[in-house]
């Protein structure tokens, strides 16, 4: 009997941090429809014409930063995840792990598990909480290139764990090296989105900014709003680690463009702690599952250095679940319960 198949998948990061790579990478990443959702004549232009040549020189510096010997962080955890799940998983499962843009391709490690005959796949994008951008697009991905075969294995797609105790718990175990009572305010950044966005994702479309405090809850009405499933992460994990309602904000980082992303930004937050008169700030990125340029560089050296010249002293990052055994065990469980 043939094994059961399991695809990680993250978002991607270039080859390596020459400006050429980092061209090639924004240009297909940002190409992608469900990432810039504006009409196709638009997206080219902004895309081929403004965001990858202008950004790339400025963005290879800061990968060349972040880079290690072993290369990107986002796929050297990736491929030390992939093989501590597998020895998680035993005999009876083939893991393999995909990028949704770069490599490896999301073809290649589904042509790798078909020729080893699986009997079944389960398709995990490594995103806690449900965007179109992010999880739709690996879908999408997933299903043009099984689209072309004629053996199809019966599929299971995991949608969101933004509140799976597991996966919480991973969190938790990653903060223990803090002590979070040493710090002033506790920050729960999650990548942002433009609000445009959100609203595509409400199939009522009478709720997501359409009523107040559209996102406090999850319900039926809003359950794929990644701004709802952020919100429902922060609460679990605020919970989980005895952190009282005034000592923490959720917020959103990563912000591209000129359109309306979801608010309020961490930018404006760190402004905020720092008028007040805080002078240690800690910092999850929940909607990260490994480091990568927007928790190493973004929260660990850009806000660090614009909370100092605020008056500020420190934006600890916790590093992210990377290949924290916990982590290991967490998604072992996600997938077994799917
Ligand atoms: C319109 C642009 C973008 C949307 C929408 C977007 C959504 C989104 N992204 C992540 C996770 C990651 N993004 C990363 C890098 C990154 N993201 C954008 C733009 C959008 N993201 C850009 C241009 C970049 C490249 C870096 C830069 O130029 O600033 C990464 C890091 C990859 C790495 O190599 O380390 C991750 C991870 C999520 C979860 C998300 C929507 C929910
Ligand atoms: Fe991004
Ligand atoms: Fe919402």
């Amino acid at each position: 009997m043939g094994k059961k198949g399991i695809l990680l998948v993250n978002l991607g990061t270039p080859d390596e941090p020459s400006r050429g790579a980092v061209y090639r990478y924004l240009k297909e990443f940002l190409l992608d429809p469900r990432v810039i959702d504006v009409p196709a004549v638009q997206r080219n232009l902004l895309v081929r014409g403004i965001i990858a040549p202008f950004r790339s020189k400025p963005a290879s510096e800061l990968y060349q930063e972040l880079w290690t010997e072993e290369g990107s962080p986002l796929k050297v955890y990736g491929y030390q995840l992939k093989d501590l799940l597998q020895v998680e998983m035993g005999d009876e499962y083939l893991v393999e792990l995909a990028m949704r843009y770069q490599s490896p391709s999301i073809q290649v490690a589904i042509q790798n598990l078909l020729q080893q005959n699986i009997r079944e796949l389960v398709i995990v994008p490594l995103f806690p909480q449900y965007s179109s951008a992010c999880t739709g697009s690996i879908y999408e991905e997933v299903m043009r290139v099984l689209s072309k075969e004629q053996a199809i294995p019966p599929l299971k797609f995991i949608n969101s764990f933004q509140d799976h105790p597991d996966f919480i718990n991973a969190f938790v175990e990653c903060a223990k090296e803090h002590d979070l009572n040493s710090y002033d305010h506790v920050l729960f950044s999650y990548h942002g989105l433009p609000v445009r966005q959100l609203e595509k994702a409400d199939r009522s479309n009478n709720h997501c900014q359409k009523k107040e405090n559209c996102c406090a809850q999850l319900t039926d009405e809003n359950q794929f709003c990644y701004s709802a499933q952020c919100y429902a992460t922060t609460k679990a994990l605020a919970a989980a680690l005895g952190i009282e309602k005034e000592k923490y904000t959720t917020c959103f980082q990563s912000r591209l463009g000129k359109d309306p992303w979801v608010e309020p930004y961490t930018s404006d937050i760190l402004e905020k702690r720092a008028e007040l008169g805080d002078k240690k700030l800690i910092c999850f990125c929940p909607a990260f599952v490994a480091d990568c340029l927007e928790t190493v560089i973004e929260i660990g050296v850009e806000y660090q250095e614009e909370f100092e010249k605020m008056g500020g002293e420190c934006v600890q990052l916790v590093r992210s679940l990377n290949a924290h055994p916990a982590w290991v065990k967490a998604l072992k469980n996600i997938i077994l319960e799917a």
